[in-house]
């Protein structure tokens, strides 16, 4: 699948998402900031990329996930938990750096600091039914199969 991608910022030019690995399902964004920014505890930024994608297809979308490890040892996960990229976005790329950690963060310039994926998206079209098909679960939910 090939992205219409635009630059906003020259400073990252050199340094544009891409795969690290032939596996990889996520490509790193970073923190287009021109100063180191300390992130609080339970503080919110909103921390721009410098880039623009144009995915262009309602059969795709692109989420902006956090990093394992950025959530994992240091508590900085997104504030909006999931960003959700319509195919039809032009706008810069924004990452939304929440601190739930118990301790300052500090985001350097150019840190890779959340992911992005590329997912395939399905546009449905609702049909209004006064009884539904059968089905196995019926509206057993919310553990009904014996979860605790
Ligand atoms: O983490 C994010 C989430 C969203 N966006 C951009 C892309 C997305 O297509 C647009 C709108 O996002 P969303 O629909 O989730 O926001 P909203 O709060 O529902 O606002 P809107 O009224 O603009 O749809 O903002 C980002 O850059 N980063």
């Amino acid at each position: 699948m090939h992205i219409d991608i635009k630059i906003l910022n020259e400073k990252i030019k050199d340094k544009l998402p891409a795969y690290a690995t032939s596996g990889s399902a996520g490509l790193d964004l970073r923190a287009l900031i021109d100063a180191p920014i300390v992130l609080e505890p339970s503080q919110t930024v909103l921390i721009p990329t410098g880039m623009a994608i144009h995915l262009n297809d309602p059969n795709y979308a692109a989420l902006i996930l956090p990093r394992s490890g950025l959530g994992h040892k240091h508590g900085i996960v997104l504030g909006n938990l999931v960003g959700l990229i319509d195919s039809d976005y032009q706008g810069e790329l924004m990452v939304s750096a929440w601190n739930r950690g118990q301790t300052t963060f500090t985001i350097e310039p150019f840190e890779r600091i959340a992911q992005l994926v590329i997912v395939p998206v399905v546009q449905a079209q609702f049909n209004i039914v006064d009884e539904f098909g059968e089905s196995n679960r019926g509206v057993g939910g919310f553990g009904s199969t014996g979860v605790k």
